[in-house]
């Protein structure tokens, strides 16, 4: 099996995974994975499919500035330019975007705060943080409708090779050096928020004064 194909049946894996969670919700979410680097190229969902099932057109090659690498009929994720800043920017080699309801509440609680911060969670290991009362913080950024506006917000918090980036009352982007590490910290982030929003729940808090 050739690399390209290689790297195609790695991301339809993951998309599975994620779909089998219902993670897809109404075309909702996007992923990628890095194929080269000199020059870079990576396939990315095409725009506006339903993420849930599974076809040959569910990716598309793209270059370093997101534009289709090869004539397709297929339009890249309307979020293309974002897994571009994230590539370009880090050794990233695998993109997860998400909209859950548990990472659109949270994004909404700690909007104001400009991130969202995570202590006393076995779940933190994930992200390799091991010490004792680890801290780990999510930046929270606007929801742009201007993607390349969108996208030089997020690429403000692009320090690490993996990490990940709230967009208020829109979802998560989340991104890893493999297709592995990108699920865990995914799926570790949505522990958390789900975590979060269930005890606030169960406390009863009023998290607003409006
Ligand atoms: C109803 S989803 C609106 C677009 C979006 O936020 C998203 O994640 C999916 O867009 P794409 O172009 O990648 O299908
Ligand atoms: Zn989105």
């Amino acid at each position: 099996m050739s690399d390209l194909l290689k790297k195609w049946a790695e991301l339809a894996d993951v998309k599975a995974e994620l779909a089998s969670r219902d993670w897809f919700l109404g075309t909702s979410g996007n992923l990628s994975i890095k194929v080269a680097d000199q020059p870079l190229t990576f396939f990315v969902t095409a725009s506006g499919k339903d993420k849930r099932k599974q076809t040959n057109d569910d990716f598309l090659l793209v270059d370093a500035l997101g534009n289709p690498a090869e004539p397709t009929h297929l339009k890249p994720s309307a979020e293309t330019l974002l897994h571009v800043e994230i590539y370009n920017k880090t050794n990233a080699g695998c993109v997860l975007h998400v909209h859950t309801i548990d990472n659109n509440v949270v994004s909404e609680l700690y909007g104001d705060d400009g991130e969202v911060i995570f202590t006393g969670q076995e779940m933190i290991k994930a992200f390799g943080l091991w010490e004792e009362d680890a801290v780990f913080r999510i930046p929270i950024i606007r929801n742009h409708a201007h993607i390349p506006t969108l996208a030089a917000e997020f690429s403000k918090h692009l320090s690490a090779d993996s990490g990940a980036v709230l967009i208020r009352n829109h979802g998560i982007t989340v991104w890893g050096r493999s297709s592995f590490e990108a699920k865990k910290f995914l799926e570790a982030c949505e522990f958390l928020f789900s975590y979060h929003v269930k005890l606030l729940m169960l406390k009863g808090h009023k998290v607003f004064t409006s």
